[in-house]
């Protein structure tokens, strides 16, 4: 077991040093774990439909409350009672910094979370006081080369409403990983992917999603009957994109140290709402903030020995974020982008994307607001409350704390 010279749980590790550690001997005993370390096994003889939910009490902070709720309360979907019959959750952060107005967040307790629509807020990054700091990324002097190689039709499960997304999967000059991009609305194009390539069929095209209209059964040309293409949609105002960085926590195994998932989810929901005219969100392979799943999980470990984010990123030698944008920016470009209304409280974000010859604009930026300080839903955790401190301190984020005090 572990011994700590100096460092208490809540006591940040300056020092790595400071921790020593002792061989595990034969006579040190493992602590007995509370039972619900271990839970029982449902045999699996059990049938799913034997199952009784109601007798089910999940208590994840992500979706526990939503599940018991809905049974309680079937005629209430966003379950703001039953939520605030839960108040020995821990907050996100302390209520002093729950934001009370943060730019680009429109009204703080929209009357239907689900139809809720923030405000964007106008930006300019040539402008000493544009709203999106002052520090200059680190750009390549050009962009990166990409190509979507693919695009599919994917039905979703989004807002239950059977809303569609058209995943275009590309290759970059780069690095080998599979960047994505979520297209939300089918007047948005990859340039990459609609080039006719030497020699192909056009069955290659319909296999490789450069068609246009619906596929069905039987079809054999890339070009759709009536000829007139996807570009219905009209243009009212700039598109809504997401940058999104992976994040397999957050995203698939349901942890609430930070806001990730419900990020993605979010992005997702204004994109398919009804006349939004859609988006893109742009889903980059830089998982950790670049520094990949292991060294991440490392940093959690960390993170449980009294560092925030940042500084665990640094004991481990990494910058505090080892990002970059050059390939959300070329994506984007190949998504026939230049004006956008992006969705971030990320600063650097916002000046990185704009490219090295400002190749897309962010005209507007919408905030990312946790759906838990606007009273709904959203991860409650001392862990998210430490993550988005830090990301505001440390970080500079762009959502606004301790208003009027
Ligand atoms: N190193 C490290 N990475 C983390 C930690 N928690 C989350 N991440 C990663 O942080 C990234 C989240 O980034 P984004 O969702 O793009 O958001 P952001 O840059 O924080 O800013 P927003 O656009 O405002 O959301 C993902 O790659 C996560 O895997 C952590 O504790 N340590």
């Amino acid at each position: 077991m572990p011994t700590f010279d100096n460092a208490s749980p809540s006591t940040p590790l300056s020092n790595p040093a400071s921790i020593s550690y002792h061989p595990l001997e034969d006579d040190d005993t493992v602590p007995q774990l509370p039972p619900f370390y271990s839970p029982r096994p449902i045999p699996v003889s059990r049938a799913i439909s034997e199952l009784d939910l109601n007798s089910l009490h999940i208590t994840h902070p992500a979706f526990g409350q939503e599940l018991q709720s809905a049974q309680e309360n079937p005629q209430d979907s966003d379950h703001e009672s039953s939520l605030q019959s839960d108040q020995e959750l821990p907050g996100l952060v302390s209520p002093q910094i729950t934001p009370p107005s943060t730019p680009g967040t429109g009204t703080q307790t929209p009357s239907h979370p689900h139809r809720h629509v923030p405000k964007s807020v106008p930006v300019d990054s040539s402008a000493p006081n544009g709203g999106c700091g002052n520090k200059k990324p680190h750009l390549l002097p050009k962009l990166p080369d990409v190509n979507c190689v693919v695009r599919a039709r994917i039905p979703t499960t989004i807002g239950g409403s059977g809303t569609e997304m058209f995943l275009h999967l590309y290759q970059n000059s780069e690095d080998n990983k599979e960047h994505l991009a979520i297209v939300f609305g089918n007047s948005i194009r990859s340039k990459s992917l609609d080039k006719v390539r030497p020699g192909e069929t056009e069955m290659d095209r319909l296999i490789r999603g450069a068609y246009t209209g619906r596929l069905y059964p039987g079809r054999t040309s890339s070009k759709a009957a009536d000829g007139k293409g996807d570009n219905v949609d009209e243009k009212k105002e700039p598109p809504l994109v997401r940058i999104h960085s992976e994040c397999y926590t957050g995203e698939t195994v349901w942890s609430a140290r930070c806001d990730c998932g419900e990020q993605l989810d979010e992005a997702a929901r204004l994109m398919s709402l009804p006349g939004s005219g859609g988006g893109v969100i742009i889903y980059l392979r830089q998982e950790g903030r670049g520094i990949g799943l292991g060294e991440k999980l490392k940093a959690y470990n960390l993170q449980d020995l009294g560092n925030d984010t940042v500084e665990a990123n640094l004991l481990l030698r990494h910058p505090a974020d080892a990002r970059s944008y050059g390939l959300a920016t070329a994506m984007l470009v190949d998504l026939g982008m230049q004006d956008i209304r992006l969705l971030t409280n990320n600063p650097d974000k916002v000046r990185a994307v704009e490219g090295p010859n400002r190749e897309i604009v962010v005209k507007e930026r919408v905030a990312m607001i946790p759906l838990a300080w606007r009273g709904t839903k959203g991860i409650r955790s001392a862990e998210v409350g430490g993550y988005l401190k830090t990301k505001i301190e440390k970080m500079g984020h762009m959502l606004q704390m301790n208003e009027g005090s």
